[in-house]
């Protein structure tokens, strides 16, 4: 388990993390979720020991990072990519914190081949790609056979198979009963992924709760109407007391979930639905209700205004450079 008991980080005035408290358990995949600037990276940060808190106190199975012995066999994390020297193998770079941390240099060549990077094993790593990096920080994190995984965005640069694969790979190493603390952007990602979520917003714990009780609870749950008698439905339902939202694109919405009751009234006065369907936002939406009001950065408008209209022989070598890359 990891425990954060009121884990607070300041630098200088700015409160990066704030009072923080939970606990993230083995056998699931924990999502870490938060605005930009939120404190996730921090809180991270002095889980294992790289910041100091300002205040509370953080645990890894009982104990501080520092007093564990061979770290590496406890916790295994990918916090940035690309942390090792670029003029050293990937191989090298895992044998360096294999003898570091008493592992044998036999499970190098166990992991490079679980993260599909055998083939390049002997390769400076100055050459790596994004995912290629992601790869072999995953294996980094893998190479002590650790109880415990915490991965910050680790499907940044990953292409759809490496997303694929990675999803998989948290929720097999969770079933095998470890502990996955995973920070994502990607919500309809961390949806695919994670049974439990702990999300914070400017630093301080905003939800600590399983996934589906995340979105019942922070989400419009409605009902949505299609039907070829509109007004006889509205004028049915209004009778029921059940009030109806007209949309611009012709459907009804109900709030709460009444599709049974809805159904019957339509079938005992005989109006044709084309459609009834209990709807929940998704868990981007309910995120984004959560935090509305702790976002620090807030874009201005959603597309930047054009620039002056450029020319159209420039238009068509943006659009020859685009399908060349
Ligand atoms: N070394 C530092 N010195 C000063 N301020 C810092 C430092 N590290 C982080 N901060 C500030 O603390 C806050 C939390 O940052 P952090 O990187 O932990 O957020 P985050 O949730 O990981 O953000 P993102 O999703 O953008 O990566 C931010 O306002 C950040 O500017």
């Amino acid at each position: 388990m990891i425990e954060l008991e009121g884990l607070t980080k300041r630098y200088g005035d700015k409160v990066a993390v704030n009072n923080l408290t939970c606990t993230v358990r083995p056998g699931i995949v924990t999502g870490f979720l938060g605005p930009n600037g939120a404190g996730k990276s921090t809180t991270m940060r002095m889980i294992l020991g790289l910041d100091r808190p300002t205040a509370g106190d953080v645990r890894i199975d009982g104990k501080h990072y520092d007093q564990l012995k061979d770290p590496l066999t406890y916790i295994g994390a990918l916090l940035e990519a690309k942390a090792w020297h670029p003029g050293r193998s990937a191989r090298n770079h895992l044998l360096c914190l294999a003898q570091s941390n008493g592992i044998p240099d036999s499970r190098v060549r166990e992991v490079l081949d679980a993260v599909g990077l055998t083939s390049v094993a002997r390769k400076k790593t100055k050459g790596f790609s994004m995912g290629m990096g992601q790869r072999l920080g995953i294996a980094g994190a893998l190479l002590g056979d650790p109880r415990i995984l915490m991965f910050d965005e680790p499907v940044n640069g990953l292409d759809p198979e490496g997303i694929h694969w990675i999803r998989n790979m948290m929720k097999s190493l969770a079933a095998q009963g470890r502990t996955v603390f995973v920070s994502s952007h990607l919500m309809s990602e961390m949806a695919l992924t994670a049974d439990h979520l702990v999300v914070i917003g400017q630093g301080r714990l905003l939800a600590d709760t399983s996934m589906p009780e995340f979105i019942a609870r922070n989400s419009r749950a409605y009902v949505r109407i299609r039907t070829p008698q509109r007004e006889r439905l509205l004028d049915v339902l209004q009778q029921a007391g059940i009030t109806a939202v007209q949309n611009g694109n012709g459907t009804l919405e109900v709030d709460g979930g009444k599709s049974e009751q809805i159904g019957e009234l339509a079938a005992r006065h005989q109006v044709v639905l084309h459609e009834l369907s209990p709807q929940q936002a998704s868990l981007e939406e309910a995120f984004m209700q959560l935090t509305a009001e702790s976002v620090e950065y807030h874009a201005h408008a959603e597309a930047p205004p054009q620039a002056q209209a450029p020319a159209r022989a420039q238009q068509q070598q943006w659009g020859a450079d685009w399908r060349r890359s």
